[in-house]
């Protein structure tokens, strides 16, 4: 099997490059051949590619940013997405499209499901939401898979962000009052093969097409992700650094973000059989990693 994705540097691209596994080829299209803010390379780069199943894992995901440049972020998050499932529908195959969590104002008071009322507090999660839209009327052959707080060894994240911090700080102020479902990128590669395996096997299957929650299990605040990057870091010789929780009103930013953006991923497990690791397992093991590569950089 065949799988293009777009974006070359992401994290969610790279951790598809790492972990695709035996038999499956993965191919990574990024600018200046595939631009989500170019619709005009779209299509011919994708169909150039050959794919089987094609990943839209590229994205305008500069939170804050987005709300001086919404114009930007809709084109690439929402005509963009679009015009990427457009150009499946024409090749014939299945498109998967990676959503947010932000597309939620998080006011409710459980985990959110599939089909809760959506309502973006932000021009990202606003953008994002017109992607899912614009994918949903490309193609029925779609799964729009919303995830959330990803991090991995690669790129920009909270986990890197923290770590670098912390070589600093002796203490770090972070939110407590938002909670959601942090996610390994790593963990999202191997739940896209397994999902990108049952849409090209079942192409009539209904159920496994639509939107569906995936994202690490469990449930955390940010000041909650924070302690256990640090207690890791900890025992792995790192200067202990303290979390001190404070209130998202301690911590002004340009966009909103929800309060209460936990994803309840049942519905991926009963239709795809694809469960994510819980995220204290996940996010630790991902701070191992990038402690070694630095010793191992250093050495
Ligand atoms: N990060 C997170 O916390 C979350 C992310 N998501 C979603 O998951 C997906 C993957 O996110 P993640 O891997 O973290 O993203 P990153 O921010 O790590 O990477 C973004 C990717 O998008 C590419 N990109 C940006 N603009 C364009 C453009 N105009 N044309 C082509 N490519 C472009 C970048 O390209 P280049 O390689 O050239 O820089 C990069 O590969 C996105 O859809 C995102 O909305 C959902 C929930 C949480
Ligand atoms: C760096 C820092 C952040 N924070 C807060 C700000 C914010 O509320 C929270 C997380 O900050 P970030 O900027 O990493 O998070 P953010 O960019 O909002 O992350 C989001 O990205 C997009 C792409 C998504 O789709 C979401 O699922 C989510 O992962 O932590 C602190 O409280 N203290 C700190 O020192
Ligand atoms: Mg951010």
């Amino acid at each position: 099997m065949r799988i293009t994705v777009t974006g070359q540097t992401g994290q969610v691209v790279r951790a598809l490059l790492e972990r695709a596994p035996a038999g499956v080829d993965v191919i990574a299209l990024g600018r200046p051949v595939l631009d989500l803010a170019q619709p005009g390379t779209i299509a011919a780069a994708l169909a150039g590619s050959r794919p089987d199943v094609i990943v839209n894992a590229a994205a305008y995901t500069a939170v804050d940013q987005a709300e001086s440049e919404p114009d930007l972020a809709m084109r690439i998050n929402g005509a963009g997405a679009g015009e990427v499932a457009r150009a499946a529908a024409s090749l014939g195959v299945p498109v998967i499209q990676l959503s947010t969590d932000y597309v939620f104002d998080g006011r409710l008071d459980r985990p959110y499901r599939e089909d809760d009322p959506v309502a973006p507090g932000s021009a990202y999660g606003a953008s994002k939401l017109a992607g899912e839209r614009a994918v949903a009327a490309a193609t029925p052959d779609h799964a729009i898979l919303r995830t959330a707080w990803v991090y991995s060894p690669f790129g920009k994240n909270f986990v890197r962000t923290m770590l670098k911090l912390g070589e600093t700080h002796g203490e770090v102020g972070v939110v407590a009052d938002q909670i959601g479902c942090p996610t390994s990128a790593l963990d999202i590669a191997d739940a896209v093969f397994a999902v990108a395996r049952n849409l090209r096997e079942q192409p009539e299957q209904a159920s496994l097409r639509g939107i569906f929650h995936m994202a690490g299990q469990g449930e955390a605040s940010w000041a909650d992700l924070a302690e256990t990057i640090f207690t890791e870091a900890e025992a792995l010789g790192r200067r202990p650094v303290r979390v001190r929780h404070i209130a998202t009103a301690d911590y002004p930013t340009p966009a909103r973000r929800p309060g209460n953006s936990r994803l309840d991923c049942t519905k991926l497990g009963d239709h795809h059989g694809v469960t994510l690791p819980d995220w204290r397992q996940a996010a630790a093991a991902c701070v191992r990693r990038l402690l070694a590569e630095e010793t191992e950089k250093a050495s």
